[in-house]
């Protein structure tokens, strides 16, 4: 098993994990990794969303949701469930976190009377067979942002790019069309569960794209996580949190980024969301290395004392082993 589990929970009831669904999603695979075997309820939700809604609710004790990829950026839907801006998601913290190397595939079904070779040796990033007759392809907005390059020099003018809620639903979706006019971009388990031949494999803009997943919880419940031995402190864990900034005060984003500097803390990853207080408000989030769990010289808790001084607002988010080291 390449990657640790998170704290065992103790019953029955609490070995549930929520994932965006269908099953065979990007998010199903990258949860199998840190929740492996019969021993985890695997439960499929349709939106981000209701991944945040189960765990917030208790119906399942983890959930995974994509965070960024390396490519297209950062996934609004998380960002939006980590913002909390409307006060449902109060207890969700980030746990841990996943790797996953993304490669994405035409689905579809050939026009030619010798089916297109799928084989693991087949060209990548190139049709497979004629695609003349695709009219619309269906995926998930971060998979088409991964594919832009392929899709404008292979696709059809005109094909219609139709956003539906994860890659798997979109291979469903695009099975159902018996006329063989749908494609999708998704994953090679759902040409598997869905039947579709593969037209193109290997179809992202660049090879080495890769997605990183989140594992959420409830604050409070569960345990922390081992860090890795023999490294620096800090870049054995990564924190997140999210803070708003008094708007009129010059220099109020940088005194808070300070904060970090002066605490000799390296940053990982910067974001921002409207804070829909006021049109061109924001709410930021920053991540970075070190552990709110695990703090034996006091670095972070003295970094959050500072924050407190100078943010509007701060809120954290959660502490994990950073698994990228
Ligand atoms: O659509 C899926 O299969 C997902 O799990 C979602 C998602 C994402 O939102 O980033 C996950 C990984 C890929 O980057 C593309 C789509």
């Amino acid at each position: 098993m390449s990657q640790p589990l998170p704290a065992e929970p103790a019953g029955e009831m609490e070995r549930t994990v929520a994932f965006l669904g269908p099953p065979a999603s990007y998010s199903h695979q990258a949860t199998k990794l840190v929740f492996p075997g019969e021993g985890w309820n695997l439960k499929p939700t349709s939106t981000i969303r209701d991944v945040f809604t189960a765990v917030q609710s208790s119906q399942t004790t983890y959930g995974v949701v994509p965070f960024e990829n390396s490519t297209h950026g950062t996934v609004t839907f998380t960002l939006d469930g980590l913002a909390d801006r409307t006060g449902c998601f109060a207890d969700i913290i980030v746990c841990d976190e996943i790797y996953l190397d993304v490669h994405h595939f035409l689905l579809g079904r050939s026009q030619e009377s010798h089916p297109p070779a799928a084989a693991a040796d087949a060209a990548k990033g190139v049709p497979l067979t004629d695609l003349s007759h695709i009219k619309r392809v269906y995926s998930h907005p971060q998979a088409f942002g991964q594919t832009a390059a392929f899709r404008a020099k292979y696709l059809p003018a005109g094909v219609e790019t139709i956003d539906v809620s994860s890659t798997s639903r979109a291979a469903e979706l695009a099975a159902a069309d018996a006329t063989g006019e749908s494609a999708a971009v998704a994953g090679e388990m759902t040409g598997e569960a869905t039947g579709l031949q593969v037209l193109a494999r290997w179809v992202e803009d660049r090879e080495d794209n890769t997605t990183r997943f989140f594992v959420i919880r409830k604050r409070g419940e569960a345990g922390s996580r081992e860090g890795g031995e023999g490294e620096p402190y800090g870049a054995r864990y990564k924190s997140l949190v999210s803070f708003t900034v008094p708007h009129r005060t010059p220099g109020a984003l940088a005194d808070v980024l300070d904060c970090f500097r002066k605490g000799g803390i390296n940053l990982t990853s910067i974001n921002s969301l409207p804070s829909l207080v006021e049109p061109f408000r924001y709410l930021f989030f920053v991540e970075f290395e070190g552990s709110r769990l695990d703090d034996p010289e006091k670095r972070v808790e003295g970094v959050f004392a500072e924050v407190d001084g100078v943010a509007e607002t701060w809120r954290w988010l959660g502490s994990w082993v950073n698994k990228r080291r």
